[in-house]
């Protein structure tokens, strides 16, 4: 299977939220024709509805990929609308997060075939990154076909054990989060020097976005980037002094969010 088999069999987007809309948004800028996708979504928004997509509208019997992305706490009111699908050769394809891939196929029917993705928002303009992984019941094609269609929205990774998830929801899922709180917490720390607050957003907005863009292109590792920036006896070495405390830089406090963030996943899947 493939992404040729999606455009002829269709795929259904169970929940066209936050991350299910940037996900459609990414595939139909791929190529992928909206008349392929069904959307089941009770609150369509504008955008959703100027895709052409087919939204709440009767399923394809046989469709190649069945995505969920509905909250965690809705998969057992959303997944019935899914139930006859059960069991056949269509790919479920999950990306709530700390739902296990045994409660997935519990409310689908044994021997359903289920992937869990974790996939983040840059996802949108083809810069996501996912981590994958399957149930007893998928094999390589159906491994191959849901990295394929994440491949399409950005990089992917393949994990060894479904455990990893926690600790990857906490990395990749939920990290843009941190990025652009760091754009926020950059600028109103420019603003506190005295900048006016657009500026300062400007500023910090679009050194994250170039600092992203010069680590996504570079060879160099993000250790030798941060030195190219910093001369001896600098401005920024006065910053990493704050930074890079052990005690309270931002190792010891990204250590503290990401733990917190892979602790509330753990919870999610009880
Ligand atoms: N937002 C993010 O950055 C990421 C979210 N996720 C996961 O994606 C899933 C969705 O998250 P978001 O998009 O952020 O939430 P969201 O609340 O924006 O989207 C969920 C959508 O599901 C719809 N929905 C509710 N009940 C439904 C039903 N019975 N049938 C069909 N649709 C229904 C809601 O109307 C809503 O539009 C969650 O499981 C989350 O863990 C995973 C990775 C990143
Ligand atoms: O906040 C959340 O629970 C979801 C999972 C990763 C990003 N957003």
């Amino acid at each position: 299977m493939n992404m040729d088999d999606i455009a002829a069999r269709g795929m259904v987007l169970l929940g066209c939220g936050k991350m299910g809309s940037a996900l459609l948004e990414g595939w139909l800028a791929t190529g992928l024709p909206p008349s392929a996708i069904w959307v089941l979504e009770p609150k369509p928004s504008d955008w959703l509805q100027a895709t052409g997509v087919n939204l709440n509208a009767g399923l394809p019997d046989a469709p190649a990929v069945a995505l969920l992305a509905v909250k965690p706490q809705m998969m057992g009111e959303a997944l019935p609308a899914l139930q006859a699908l059960g069991g056949s050769d269509t790919l479920f394809i999950s990306i709530a997060a700390g739902t296990s891939l045994k409660a997935i196929e519990g409310a689908l029917g044994a021997g359903s075939r289920v992937v869990r993705v974790m996939p983040n928002t840059p996802a949108a303009v083809g810069r996501g990154i996912s981590a994958l992984i399957g149930n007893e019941q998928v094999h390589y094609p159906q491994l191959s076909l849901a990295r394929e269609l994440m491949a399409a929205v950005g990089d992917t990774v393949t994990l060894e054990t479904e455990a990893q998830m926690d600790a990857v929801t906490a990395v990749s899922g939920s990290g843009p989060a941190y990025v652009f709180h760091m754009i926020e917490a950059l600028a109103a720390a420019g603003a506190a020097q005295g900048l006016p607050a657009d500026m300062a957003m400007k500023l910090a907005r679009a050194t994250v976005c170039g600092a992203g863009e010069l680590a996504h292109q570079s060879e160099e590792s993000a250790a030798q980037l941060r030195i190219n920036v910093t001369s001896p006896g600098g401005t920024t070495a006065a910053a990493l002094g704050v930074l890079m405390d052990e005690d309270h830089g931002l190792p010891p406090l990204l250590q503290r969010a990401v733990a917190a963030a892979a602790h509330r996943s753990k919870e999610l899947g009880q």
